[in-house]
């Protein structure tokens, strides 16, 4: 029987799982409710998880400007605070209150800003595609998804760096404002033409190819440099890829459509701008920071630059008397690259359905600082992913003392090639489900990497592949903790480790692996794990035990080695026992161990 249908996102099957991103503190103020199957041996029921209360709807302040369209997506799920202009304090200050932010690329969404959200701050939604004004490494670590909206404004970028590349060729700016100013300076601004003239794109993705294409449509030889970017693509596009010097030294214009990044920041400073062809003309509309700014007006000044247009600047607005902006030979707009209609409308519509989607618990097909996992990959991982959080639990549960855990082994075994599968998420969740039981902190699949790091957390990773059948993406998951005694001995390996495996029946997780014993229990409720002397009587003696207690045993397994020797019973419990119970279940002589473990 298949796993529940019902789910269409990352929805996990307990209120302890829930939502990727989902902190616990903010379990009881947000949003949803699930619905799963449960199964228990003879019969099927659904349950309807209230996730948290309907009435305490998320909260979400868009920052900057958006669509109106995005902003109907937005109300139909969420109280929606449209707060333009903050100061940084009153950004701080509100943040505390919202579970997510909208911004464009005039606000600062820094370390100070997660920091005073308190934790409840769960999605950044960048409305457009430049994430520098986002601190990601903040937002990871405090388990926030940032999201982003990249293609909407592709275009309109693209349009207004061919609009700059012209405009600045025929001087228009600069005639436009004479002629208002009652002067007629037709010998003055004799312009450049562009056919056979030719433009280097620094930076082939989305914007950079879309320039490429244009600009080659009025003529131009364009050649291009990307580290990254495929060269079948600029082929398709009849674009030569280059080095960065030599595109820089053969280029007539420069077009920049690169992101900032350390590696981009001031790359086109004194040292790069004398390696120009001497009277090159450069545009922007990619950032500010990808320019020294001092070494462009000096390279203007000296004539190394003839031209510059300019959408970006390091700071934004720049400074009134910035040299730069005043410069005779600098075309400059106010950051309006994906300010068409069009984009804006496009953009808001798509960040705000990412954004909604994050708070929903979806895996955003946007994330910036999380794996992005195909929507029909995520539909087949769902019950494994489940499975690797409790796996994750059940190990470090039973561990000596629940701490000292620094090195785990995860073999996914895959009927499949190994390279068919993608560990990240259940990566994540077997994290989550180790650090979890025994710290107060809180582990998502932005953040699990880097807890897990931080906590000085090993985690390798074996994928091996069986002879079973390819139609499911994995057969089971083993977990081994080593360097660690147990306090149920009878989950240590032969290798000296602590191991336990699981798979998925029927959609539903199981334990069928504590150290060498083979057991079958689904893994639902919690679990008492015992080793007994294998002799008649015993599943009677502990169930009798926890009947008299009311407490329900949703399911039982004997795992043993030989006949009559030892065999560890695996327990399903829906309540947990009382003290007194498990302590009358440790006094039943043939029980040599046993331990409880909370899922
Ligand atoms: N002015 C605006 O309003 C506006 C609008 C849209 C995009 N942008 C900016 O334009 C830039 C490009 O946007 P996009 O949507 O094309 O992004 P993109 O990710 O599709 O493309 C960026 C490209 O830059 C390349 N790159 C990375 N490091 C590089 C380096 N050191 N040298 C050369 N290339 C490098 C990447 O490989 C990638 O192909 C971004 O900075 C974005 O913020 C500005
Ligand atoms: O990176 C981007 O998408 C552009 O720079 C657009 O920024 P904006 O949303 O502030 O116009």
């Amino acid at each position: 029987m298949a796993a529940a249908s019902s789910f269409t996102s990352l929805k996990l099957s307990t209120p302890s799982t829930t939502l990727p991103w989902k902190s616990h503190h903010s379990l009881s103020s947000t949003f949803g409710v699930a619905t799963i199957s449960f199964r228990r041996q003879h019969h099927r029921e659904h349950r309807r998880f209230v996730v948290v209360s309907m009435d305490a709807k998320p909260t979400i302040l868009v920052a900057e400007k958006l669509g109106e369209a995005g902003l109907n997506v937005l109300k139909e799920f969420a109280n929606v605070d449209c707060s333009y202009n903050l100061s940084p304090e009153e950004l701080c200050t509100k943040i505390s209150i919202c579970d997510a932010i909208i911004v464009r690329s005039g606000t600062k969404v820094n370390r100070k800003v997660f920091e005073s959200s308190g934790g409840r701050l769960k999605v950044v939604g960048r409305a457009g595609v430049g994430i520098d004004n986002v601190d990601l490494a903040a937002a990871t670590e405090h388990g926030c998804l940032v999201v982003n909206a990249p293609t909407a404004n592709t275009v309109a970028a693209a349009e207004h760096g061919i609009a700059l590349l012209t405009a600045m060729a025929r001087n228009i700016a600069q005639a436009d404002a004479s002629v208002k100013a009652g002067k007629w300076l037709r010998n003055k601004y004799v312009g450049v033409s562009l056919v056979g003239k030719t433009l280097a794109v620094m930076g082939f993705g989305k914007v950079g190819s879309e320039v490429a294409r244009r600009a080659k449509g009025l003529g131009m030889h364009v050649i291009a440099h990307d580290p990254y970017a495929p060269a079948d693509r600029a082929r398709a596009i009849g674009v030569e890829l280059v080095s960065f010097d030599e595109a820089i030294a053969s280029a007539d214009f420069i077009s920049l459509h690169m992101p900032l990044t350390p590696a981009t920041s001031k790359v086109f400073n004194d040292e790069t701008f004398a390696k120009m062809k001497k009277g090159a003309r450069i545009v922007n509309v990619a950032r500010g920071g990808v320019i020294d700014e001092e070494a462009l007006v000096k390279a203007l000044d000296a004539g190394i630059v003839a031209q510059a247009a300019l959408d970006v600047f390091t700071e934004e607005p720049p400074p009134k008397d910035a040299k730069l902006v005043q410069h005779e030979s600098v075309t400059a707009t106010p950051h309006l690259g994906a300010s068409t209609m069009e984009a804006q409308e496009g953009v808001a519509i798509e960040i705000a359905e990412a954004v909604v989607g994050a708070l929903k618990g979806e895996l955003a097909a946007t994330a910036v600082n999380a794996p992005m996992v195909p929507a029909e990959v995520l539909t087949e991982l769902k019950p494994f992913v489940a499975l690797a959080e409790k796996l994750g639990r059940l190990a470090v549960q039973l561990v000596a003392g629940g701490s000292g855990v620094k090195t785990v082994k995860v073999t996914y075994a895959s009927g499949r090639a190994p390279d068919d599968l993608d560990t990240r998420l259940l990566r994540a969740m077997i994290t989550k489900g180790l650090i979890e039981p025994i710290s107060n902190v809180f582990v998502n699949l932005v953040n699990a990497d880097f807890t897990a790091k931080q906590r000085g957390l090993r985690i390798t990773e074996e994928r091996i592949v069986l002879n079973g059948s390819p139609e499911s993406p994995l057969e089971f998951i083993q977990v081994q903790i080593a360097n660690v005694e147990s306090k149920f001995d009878s989950a240590i390996s032969e290798l000296g480790e602590i191991k336990v495996e699981g798979r998925v029946k029927d959609g539903i997780s199981h334990l069928t692996k504590v150290g060498s014993f083979e057991v079958d229990v689904s893994l639902e409720g919690s679990i008492i794990l015992c080793r007994q002397v294998d002799q008649p009587g015993m599943i009677g003696k502990v169930g009798s035990i926890l009947g008299e207690e009311n407490v329900n045993v949703s399911f039982m397994s004997v795992g043993r080695i030989a006949p009559r020797k030892h065999a560890v019973m695996a327990i399903g419990v829906d309540e947990e026992p009382k003290q007194q119970s498990l302590k009358r279940i440790g006094e039943i002589p043939a029980v040599e161990e046993f331990v409880y473990l909370n899922l």
